[in-house]
Order: structure tokens, then C-alpha cells, then sequence
């Protein structure tokens, strides 16, 4: 049996900080290894990259997801009593509530539900000098989420609700105000969702009986009781949320195109491949979700080494979505690259890795590459626009990552309709 690397250090916390999403694969690359141990919160944890590892951390006999989340990430980011801490039956049953959601009928109504938005959206930015393009895509995707998800969202609610899912996506890594406003934010909007799920049980507010709202209201447990208000709360959140996070991604996207303008003209003309490789390319090289995180279930032994019961495991997405053994030149934007991409469910994991029905892989994945793919049309087929003089760096030891400037643009004109290609 061979001893796991280990940082010297009595504790790494500073160093993540500093870190950030750098944080595994440096430490992998010194230790030369795919996996060192350290503490974490004073916490031990062993850390790993790599799609062996990936393969590893999604089998489900092996790790769990109880107690495997920090009370800050509970708190903001993901609410209590969600699929996310869920393992065994309890998981199987409630991921199946969300992918029953993500039918071919379903994704293609939020994509037209979004493209409705952006067209209308991009007309009241004709009007502006200049948009601050971050803000002004979340206000889309929140106005399409909810729509979506048969959440009636009156108008005087739209701010508040978008700046409520931002603060959430902000607060797990953020420290002091910033993180508290995430918890208001928190407390906020599952109050606001909970009533909603007692109008539509009440039949005062019925919701489409395709749509998230009515689904999860009628969602029964195992023992064939009804979910619990707050529970359907936190997991019409899990909806809502990460659709307005897409807008991180977005921005990246315009990011791309601004820095990588060669690929603009081929979008253009838009093969519906060429745009799929463009979207999984952003998710591939920005920066997003830095890991996941699982506890050991039963003591064992993977290639040498021992894993003990109860040890919290971190594994590296952004470490290996950037492995030099998966992708060659890694650190270069090449939406080419994945021309010959196998379709590992281990080697390229933004949004987690394995089956989505079987395992924790993101919910909302494919719907993340078709709303990624209808602001890639938006971006490239049906606006021009300019990008004025801002400060574009982003840091990858900020979590989540965002371009400092949140990615201005200015000059917006939506493009004749005969002019579309
Ligand atoms: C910005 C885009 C997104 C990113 C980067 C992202 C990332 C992730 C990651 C890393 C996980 C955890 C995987 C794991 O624990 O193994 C996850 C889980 C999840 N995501 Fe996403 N996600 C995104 C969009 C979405 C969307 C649009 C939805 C819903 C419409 C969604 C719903 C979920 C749910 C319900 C889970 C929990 C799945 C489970 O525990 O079984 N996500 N996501």
C-alpha cells in the first residue's frame, strides 16, 4: 500500500483562496500525482484529477453525497433537503423528477421561450448607449426560467429575483457581506417558492401540468407522501438558479468571440455542429464550478491507495477539463478540438461526470448547450454590436469567475431579418 502525497501544511484553506481553480492541479502537478491528501476547513480531504479519478468518484457503491457539503455551500448556493445531498433510492427517485423535466419537448421550449426574450431584449438595447451584457442576460434567462418552470413572476419581481440567484452563485466562496447577502438571498426566494407550491397544491395558481411547478408539486416520496413545501422550494431553485447561471458561461462565450474573432464569420453561416463545438469549448476553457465534492461510504483501495471510511474527497472539474493527458494545448481556445472528441462521460466534466440519471451529473446540462447555443445565434446571427475600451482580465482565483468589467457592449443593433443567414 503506498501513502498518499500530502501537503506539509497543517491547513490549506489560505491556499485555495489564493488558489482558487488552480488550486488540485497544482498541488497534482508538484506531488506529481493524480491525488494528494491535505485539510481543508481543518477537514481532511484527499484531492484528485483526472478522468481515472472522475471514474472513481462517480461510483456510487464507493462515495456518497450525504455530508459531503459544507454548511457556507448549503446555506447559498444549494438550499437543504436537495437531490444534491441525496444518495441510493432517495437519489434515484428524485433525479428522476428533474430528468422526466428534460424531454426533447421540454429543452425545445425553454430554447424558444429564450430566443423570445433575447429578440425582445435586444431592441430595448438598441435604445442604450451601452449594456452591461451580464446583468442584461440574467434578466433573460430569469424572466425564461420561470416561465418555464410555471412560476408566475410579476415584473415588479424580476430584479430582485435575478440579483437573489446571482448572490447565491457568489456567496459559497465569498467571505463576509457578501456571503450573508447570499444567505438573505437564500432565505428570500425559498419563502417566496414556497407559497407558490401552496397555490398550486390550493389550484389558486394551476401550472402547466408539464411544467416544473406542477411536476414537483405532486412529486411523491418513497413512502408515497407528498415532498415537503421547502423541499420543492430548494429544488424549484435547483431549476431556476443554474439557469441564470448559464449567464456566466454566455458572457464567456461573447468573451471568446471578442478575443477570437476568426470564429465569428464560421458561425455566421452556423452549422448546427460548428455552434456545438464553439458552447462545449466555452465550458471546456472557462472557468465555472472549480470541483464536487463526495465522502467515502466503505473503507477501500484504488491503485495502491488507501481510502478510509468517511473521508471527504474533492474532485478537480477545471483541473481536468484542462489535463494535458485528455487535451492537447490544453490553455488554447480550439472549438475544433472536439471534432474528434470521444464523448467520455470522465474526460470533459464542467458539469459534473458519468449517467446523468444514474449519478450527481449536472440535470440541466443539455439544457445549458441549447440556451448556450440560442445566445450563440443571438450573439453572431441577429445583433452587431460594439465592445468598447473595458477591462476584460478574470482571475482564476476568484470563484466563481466573471470578466471584471461583466463584459460591456454598446452600439447594439438587431440585424434586418432578409440579412440573417
Ligand atoms: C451554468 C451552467 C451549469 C453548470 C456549470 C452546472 C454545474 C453543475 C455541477 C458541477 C453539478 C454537480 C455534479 C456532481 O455533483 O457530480 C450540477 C448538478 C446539478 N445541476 Fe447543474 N450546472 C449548470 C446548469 C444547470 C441547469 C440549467 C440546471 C437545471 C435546469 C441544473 C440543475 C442541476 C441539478 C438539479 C443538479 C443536481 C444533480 C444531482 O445531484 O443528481 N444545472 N450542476
Amino acid at each position: 500500500m503506498s501513502n498518499i502525497p500530502s501537503s506539509p501544511w497543517p491547513d490549506s484553506t489560505l491556499a485555495l483562496l489564493s488558489d482558487g481553480y488552480e488550486f488540485i492541479s497544482k498541488r497534482c502537478r508538484r506531488y506529481d500525482s493524480d491525488l494528494f491528501e491535505t485539510r481543508l476547513l481543518l477537514q481532511k480531504v484527499i484531492c484528485m484529477q483526472g478522468e481515472a479519478a472522475a471514474q472513481l468518484f462517480y461510483d456510487n457503491d464507493r462515495f456518497q453525497r450525504q455530508g459531503a457539503m459544507p454548511q457556507r455551500v448549503i446555506k447559498t448556493l444549494l438550499g437543504q433537503g436537495g437531490v444534491q445531498g441525496l444518495d441510493g433510492e432517495a437519489h434515484r427517485r428524485r433525479k428522476q423528477m428533474f430528468m422526466s423535466l428534460m424531454t426533447p419537448e421540454g429543452i425545445q421550449d425553454i430554447a424558444a421561450l429564450t430566443a423570445e426574450h433575447w429578440c425582445a431584449a435586444i431592441m430595448t438595447w438598441e435604445n442604450r448607449d451601452t449594456v452591461v451584457f451580464f446583468e442584461a442576460v440574467n434578466d433573460i434567462l430569469c424572466r425564461a426560467s420561470c416561465q418555464w418552470a410555471g412560476v408566475p413572476l410579476p415584473e415588479s419581481h424580476v430584479q430582485q429575483l435575478t440579483k437573489d440567484l446571482v448572490a447565491m452563485v457568489e456567496a459559497p466562496a465569498a467571505l463576509g457581506l457578501r456571503h450573508w447577502q447570499g444567505r438573505l438571498a437564500r432565505n428570500r426566494a425559498e419563502r417566496w417558492l414556497a407559497q407558490g407550491v401552496d397555490d398550486v397544491r390550493a389550484r389558486v395558481c394551476p401550472a402547466l401540468e408539464t411544467s416544473a411547478a406542477h411536476v414537483m408539486a405532486w412529486q411523491r416520496d418513497q413512502d408515497g407522501e407528498l415532498l415537503d413545501r421547502k423541499v420543492i422550494a430548494v429544488e424549484l431553485l435547483n431549476i431556476i438558479r443554474p439557469i441564470v447561471a448559464i449567464g456566466r458561461f454566455i458572457v464567456f462565450m461573447a468573451l471568446a468571440l471578442h478575443e477570437y474573432p476568426r470564429y465569428r464569420q464560421m458561425l455566421q453561416a452556423g452549422s448546427e455542429e460548428e455552434l456545438t463545438w464553439f458552447v462545449q469549448e466555452v465550458r471546456r476553457f472557462y472557468p465555472f464550478f472549480p470541483a464536487v465534492a463526495a465522502v467515502v461510504k466503505q473503507e477501500f483501495v484504488w491503485q495502491g491507495y488507501r481510502f478510509p471510511q468517511g473521508r471527504w474527497v474533492l474532485l478537480d472539474l477545471y483541473g481536468t477539463d484542462h489535463d494535458p493527458r485528455l487535451w492537447e494545448q490544453p490553455e488554447a481556445f480550439q472549438p475544433e478540438r472536439f471534432r474528434s472528441w470521444k464523448g467520455s462521460a470522465f474526460d470533459f466534466i464542467p458539469q459534473g461526470g458519468g449517467n446523468h440519471h444514474q449519478h450527481h451529473r449536472c440535470a440541466g446540462e443539455w439544457i445549458t448547450i441549447e440556451l448556450m447555443k440560442v445566445a450563440l445565434r443571438a450573439l453572431t446571427q441577429e445583433m452587431e454590436y460594439a465592445v468598447p475600451s473595458q477591462d476584460l482580465r478574470f482571475s482564476l482565483s476568484q470563484v466563481p469567475a466573471l470578466p471584471k468589467s461583466r463584459f460591456i457592449i454598446g452600439n447594439v443593433r438587431a440585424k434586418p431579418r432578409a440579412s440573417r443567414v
